[in-house]
C-alpha cells in the first residue's frame, strides 16, 4: 500500500507545474492557520511550503500505511525495536520520573531510573553547595569528557540554557586532538575541577585517551582523582577498573542509545550547571512533547508533521540537504547535535529486513544560527541553483529585557528570510529597480538578472515563547520523534550505527603503522604514501 502512496506523492510532485507558494496563500486565506500546528506553546508553521491539502493527505496516509501507531506503541512499550542490536528503545523512560511504570521484560524500569536521578540530584547538590569539594576547595569548573552522544547533547544544552546557570562553569572535551584538552585544561585549577568521563561503553578511544590525560593533569596539579572524577556509563566494571569512586558513577541501561542519552546520567553536566530543579523542568518539557506525540492526530502532531515535511522535501522533491537555522545564538550547537541525531539515525542504505532501501535515506543536515548565516551562506539559499529547505527557529522573547531591541531585530530578520525565500523577486521587479537607479539598455538587463530571486523556496518555522529548560526539552523531543517517524516511514532501524565501525577498526590497525612499529604492508598506495609523508614531517 505504501508503494501506491509513494507513486501518488511522486505524481503530485510532477504535477506541481510551476505552482507558487504565494498563490496558495492567495487562494486560501486560512492557509497559515491550516498548515500550522501547536504543542503546548510551541508552534510549527509549514505553510511556506508547496504542500497543499492533497499532498498532506497523501503524506498522512503514509503514517497509517507503515503502521506508525503500532511502531510508536512498540517503542514506548519497551519492545526490542532496535532489531540489529536486539535492544529496546526506552530513552523516553528517562524523562518520565513523574509518570507511571514503564515495563521491560515484565519488570518496571522506573524505580531504577528514579533512583539514578535522585543520586544525580544529590551529587549535584553536594557539588553546587560545596559539600563535595576538590582537594583545593569548592568545585569551580566541570570538564565533561565524551564524544558523539556523550558530548553533543550536554554541550548543546548547557550552552542553550546559559541564563539558568547558577552552578560551576562547564567545559567540554570531545576530540582526541590534544589541542582541545590542552586548551580546556589550560588555566583551570586541578584541585577545584571535577572531571566527568561520559562514555556509555567506556571503551571509546577518544574519550579514554582524554580521560587518562585529564587524570594525569589532575594528579600533577595536586588534585584528587578519587574525589574529583565521576563517570557516566553502562559499563560499571570498566569505570571501577579506571579507579572511579562507585558513589560517583551513574549508570544507564543498553536501552538508552548514545544520541538519545542527554535525559539521564549523560546530562549530569547540565544538571550541575542549572541545578536539579532546572533539569526536572527540562525533563518535563521532553515529556510534554512525548505526550503530544502519543496523543495528537497525525495532521496536528508536530513531530509527525516535521517528519512528513522532511519526507516531502528529500524523498519526494529530491532536495539533498536541509538547513537548521536557529535565530537563537545559544542554540549554536543545535545543528551539530541534530547532525548526529538525524544522520547517525537515518543515514542508512539498508531497510530493517536487510533489503536495499527503495527510497533515499535521510538528508544531509547542516546549519548555523541566524543572523550569522545570513552573512555567510544565505546567498546560496536565495540564489543558488539548488533548493535547500530551511528550518527556522525563533523565540518571542530573549532573556535580556534590556536588550529587547536586539531581539526585535532578530525576529524581523528570521521572518524576513522565510518571506524572502518564498516571495523572491521577479525579473520585472529587478528591471524596475535598475531603471530607478538610472540604468538603461543592455547594462540594465545584465544588472537586473543578477538581482532576480526565483523565490518559491520552502521553509518551516518553529516558534516558542522563550528558550527555557522546558522549551529546550520540547524542542529536542520534537526532533527525536521526527527522526523516529522518518525512520519508520523509510523502514530504517534508526537506533543502530554500524556505519561508524569500519573507520574505528581501521584507525586501530593504523596506529602501529603511524608509530612506525609496523610497515604499511598491504595498505593501499595512497594511505601508505600519506603515512610516509606525515612520518617524514614528524621529525
Ligand atoms: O558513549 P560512548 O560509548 O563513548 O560512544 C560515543 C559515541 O560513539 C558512537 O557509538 C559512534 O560514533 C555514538 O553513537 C556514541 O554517541
Amino acid at each position: 500500500m505504501s508503494d501506491t502512496i509513494w507513486d501518488t506523492l511522486r505524481g503530485q510532485h510532477d504535477a506541481l507545474n510551476g505552482r507558487r507558494i504565494l498563490e496558495m496563500f492567495a487562494a486560501d486565506p486560512r492557509r497559515a492557520a491550516r498548515f500550522s500546528a501547536t504543542a503546548d506553546d510551541m508552534r510549527l508553521d509549514y505553510s511556506k511550503t508547496l504542500i497543499g491539502d492533497a499532498e498532506r493527505a497523501a503524506l498522512v496516509a503514509l503514517c497509517d500505511a507503515v503502521g506508525l501507531a503500532d511502531r510508536r506503541a512498540a517503542m514506548f512499550a519497551g519492545d526490542r525495536i532496535n532489531e540489529t542490536e536486539h535492544r529496546a528503545v526506552l530513552h523516553t523512560a528517562l524523562r518520565n520520573p513523574e509518570g507511571g511504570p514503564v515495563m521491560l521484560d515484565g519488570a518496571d524500569v522506573m524505580p531504577g531510573v528514579c533512583d539514578t536521578l535522585a543520586r544525580m540530584g544529590a551529587f549535584c547538590d553536594a557539588v553546587r553547595n560545596g559539600t563535595r569539594t576538590g582537594a583545593g576547595g569548592a568545585i569551580t569548573d566541570v570538564v565533561n569528557i565524551g564524544i558523539g552522544g556523550s558530548d553533543l547533547g550536554p554541550a548543546m544544552a548547557v550552552q542553550a540554557l546559559a541564563p539558568c546557570h547558577d552552578g560551576p562553569r562547564c567545559h567540554f572535551v570531545s576530540n582526541v586532538d590534544g589541542a582541545q584538552i590542552h586548551d580546556v585544561l589550560d588555566g583551570l585549577d586541578a584541585t577545584r575541577t571535577l572531571v566527568i568521563v561520559a562514555s556509555k561503553t567506556f571503551t571509546t578511544i577518544e574519550t579514554m585517551t582524554n580521560a587518562r590525560t585529564a587524570r594525569d593533569w589532575m594528579e600533577a596539579g595536586g588534585g584528587d582523582p578519587a574525589q574529583q572524577m565521576a563517570a557516566l556509563s553502562s559499563a560499571t566494571d570498566r569505570t571501577a577498573d579506571f579507579g572511579i569512586d562507585p558513589q560517583a558513577v551513574f549508570g544507564f541501561e543498553d536501552w538508552v542509545g548514545g544520541r538519545y542519552s542527554v535525559w539521564g546520567p549523560i546530562g549530569l553536566s547540565l544538571m550541575l550547571a542549572i541545578g536539579p530543579g532546572g533539569f526536572a523542568e527540562f525533563l518535563r518539557g521532553g515529556r510534554a512533547m512525548d505526550t503530544h506525540f502519543c496523543q495528537a492526530p497525525w495532521a496536528g502532531n508536530l513531530p509527525v508533521l516535521l517528519a512528513l515535511v522532511g519526507i516531502w522535501h528529500h524523498q519526494v522533491c529530491g532536495y539533498p540537504t536541509r538547513a537548521v537555522l536557529p535565530y537563537d545564538q545559544r542554540l549554536a550547537r543545535l545543528p551539530a547535535y541534530l547532525q548526529q541525531l538525524e544522520m547517525e539515525s537515518n543515514g542508512k542504505s539498508v531497510a530493517m529486513d536487510g533489503s536495499r532501501l527503495a527510497v533515499p535515506s535521510g538528508p544531509v543536515v547542516w546549519g548555523e544560527p541566524g543572523t550569522n548565516g545570513q552573512h555567510a551562506f544565505y546567498q546560496l539559499l536565495h540564489q543558488g541553483t539548488g533548493v535547500v529547505p530551511c528550518e527556522f527557529m525563533i523565540a518571542a522573547r530573549g532573556h535580556e529585557p534590556a536588550l529587547d531591541h536586539h531581539h526585535r531585530l532578530l525576529i524581523a530578520n528570521c521572518l524576513a528570510q522565510s518571506e524572502a525565500l518564498m516571495r523572491g523577486r521577479s525579473l520585472d521587479e529587478a528591471r524596475d529597480r535598475m531603471a530607478a537607479a538610472g540604468l538603461e539598455g543592455a547594462e540594465l538587463e545584465r544588472q537586473a538578472r543578477h538581482r532576480v530571486f526565483e523565490g518559491n523556496r520552502p521553509s518551516v518555522t518553529i516558534a516558542y515563547p522563550r528558550l527555557t529548560p522546558f522549551v529546550l526539552g520540547q524542542l529536542i523531543v520534537l526532533y527525536e520523534h521526527r527522526v523516529f517517524v522518518e525512520g519508520v516511514i523509510l523502514g530504517i532501524n534508526s537506533f543502530d550505527q554500524w556505519g561508524v565501525e569500519l573507520g574505528k577498526e581501521l584507525a586501530t590497525s593504523l596506529g602501529p603503522v603511524v608509530d612506525g612499529t609496523q610497515s604499511a604492508g598491504t595498505r593501499d598506495a595512497s594511505t601508505a604514501a600519506l603515512v610516509d609523508f606525515l612520518r617524514a614531517h614528524r621529525g
